[in-house]
């Protein structure tokens, strides 16, 4: 990326960012502000902040990573402003004694993690009581990906200018961001440059399927459940409870648990055999509770339907089957059940979701919802813009709660939604629901569930 020196996007950005920190300090006059300052443009945006700081009556600090490379311009209009520059050397007593602390040692020019000379200064950033403002993206972190590898500042705020960045918004990284605000400075990126997005309200409503006035059951999609079984029967039960709310007309159920399913929801279509038998379906579900029956999974894989692959079924699924499927295959692991899929440990596929997430759709040529702290969504092949789930919750992070996603997302399949937009809207009105169920308070994955349907009239306004 181009340096913008003393240009008008530089000027908006520190705008934006010193109207923050403003905010944030509450009153500006004889506050300490601790600028930490890079050698590029990330620490000229702080510089020039800090000067706009300074002549409202902050005692503004630059503590230079590197001296002789800090950002002419802008360290020359904080001086003016009546602010000083040091060296390292008394970093950390500055850090420690500051109202605010404003980390501007790199941004989007960053690569690995903070370096020996800045480490000391995260420290005391942790230790201090100051509030911590990160300039764009906290230093430290991968602006790209969301990895984390080596020390990274951790921020209270962030102050990020035109576009959020995928840093910002995938763990691990995420975490260090603290509050994101973002600033509008005039410059959107490209939109084939696009790596992340994320559905808001208004994107999940218009994909929501409703049925129309000529409807019937059958025309809005039935979606079959080949899941549970003798030992866990629950997660049938649960998988139906998301795919009734999920927009299907009807949900047929095949599998060892039936009786658990009639009993708990006497509208299921339930069938002894296995899914062949089970009567025509617009999309299937399979994996859930299932054990180690692989027999149901080649069968599902075998039909000329979307399928959803989840849970066991991953493990039973035949990778070649899912690769040489000509209908739709969507997958749903958990951080454990990728590591598994792509042979490596889970804390690799944690550390870095974005990759794990391309890396599993490109294998498979299917599309691939990896779950967990960030859900991603990536489609078949892995190349495109991911979606990121922007409603997740860690209440979610309860037993079931995945049988239930995948019931609903398996809903929306059948009622016609491509497998990218099932996904994306399953883990949308999914976090959503969990928000609701829980209102502060611990939740189960039936309560997840029973709440799909307030989820869906939030987001229809
Ligand atoms: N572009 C725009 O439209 C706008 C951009 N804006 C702002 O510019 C920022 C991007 O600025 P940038 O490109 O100058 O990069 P930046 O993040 O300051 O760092 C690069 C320097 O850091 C160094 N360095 C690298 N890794 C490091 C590490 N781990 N630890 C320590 N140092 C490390 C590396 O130097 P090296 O020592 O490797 O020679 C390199 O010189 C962006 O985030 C936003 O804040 C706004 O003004 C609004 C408009
Ligand atoms: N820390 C977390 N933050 C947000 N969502 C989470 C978190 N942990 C788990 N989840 C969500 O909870 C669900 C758990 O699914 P899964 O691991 O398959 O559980 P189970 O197999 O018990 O149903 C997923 O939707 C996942 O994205």
């Amino acid at each position: 990326m181009a340096r913008l020196p003393e240009g008008a996007l530089m000027q908006r950005a520190a705008a934006g960012l010193a109207a923050a920190c403003a905010d944030l300090l509450g009153r500006v006059y004889g506050s300490r502000v601790v600028l930490l300052v890079g050698s590029g443009d990330n620490g000229g945006d702080a510089l020039f902040a800090g000067a706009r700081l300074a002549r409202r009556g902050a005692g503004v600090t630059a503590v230079l990573l590197a001296p002789g490379r800090a950002h002419p311009a802008g360290l020359a209009a904080l001086r003016r402003a009546g602010g000083r520059a040091v060296g390292t050397a008394a970093g950390e007593e500055l850090v420690e004694k500051a109202d605010l602390v404003v980390d501007g040692i790199v941004g989007i020019g960053g690569t690995g993690g903070l370096r020996a000379e800045a480490e000391p200064l995260a420290g005391a950033a942790a230790r201090s009581r100051a509030a911590v403002v990160a300039v764009d993206l906290p230093s430290g972190v991968d602006p790209g990906t969301g990895e984390v590898r080596g020390t990274a500042l951790r921020a209270d705020l962030t102050v990020t200018f035109g576009t959020h960045k995928p840093g910002l918004l995938i763990d691990p990284a995420r975490a260090y961001a603290g509050v994101v605000r973002l600033v509008d400075i005039g410059l959107a990126p490209p939109r084939d440059a696009v790596e992340l997005e994320a559905l808001q309200h208004a994107d999940v409503a218009r994909l929501l399927p409703l049925p129309a006035a000529e409807s019937d059951k059958y025309r809005r999609g039935v979606v079959g459940i080949a899941a549970g079984s003798s030992r866990y029967p629950g997660a049938a039960v649960l998988a139906v409870a998301g795919a009734l709310r999920g927009g299907a007309g009807a949900v047929r159920y095949a599998g060892p648990a039936g009786d658990a399913v009639i009993a708990r929801f006497p509208e299921t279509l339930v069938s002894g055999g296995g899914p062949r038998r089970a009567g025509r379906v617009q999309a299937w579900v399979v994996g859930p509770g299932a054990g180690d029956d692989a027999a149901p999974v080649a069968e599902v894989l075998a039909a000329d339907v979307p399928v959803l692959i989840d849970a066991d079924g991953l493990r039973l699924a035949d990778p070649e089957a899912v690769r040489g499927r000509a209908a739709p295959t969507l997958m749903t692991p958990h951080a454990g059940e990728a590591a598994a899929l792509l042979g490596v440990s889970r804390e690799e596929v944690e550390g870095a979701r974005l990759a794990s997430v391309r890396e599993l759709a490109a294998r498979y040529a299917a599309t691939v919802l990896l779950k967990g702290s960030t859900t991603l969504v990536a489609a078949p092949g892995g190349a495109g813009a991911v979606r990121v789930n922007p409603t997740g919750t860690s209440w979610l992070a309860t037993a079931g709660s995945g049988d239930v996603l995948s019931g609903l997302t398996g809903s929306l399949l059948a009622a016609g939604l491509r497998p990218m937009d099932a996904a994306s809207t399953g883990a949308y009105l999914h976090g959503l629901s969990a928000r609701f169920a829980a209102d502060g308070a611990p939740v189960s994955a039936h309560d997840v569930a029973e709440n799909i349907p307030r989820a869906w009239r939030e987001v229809r306004g």
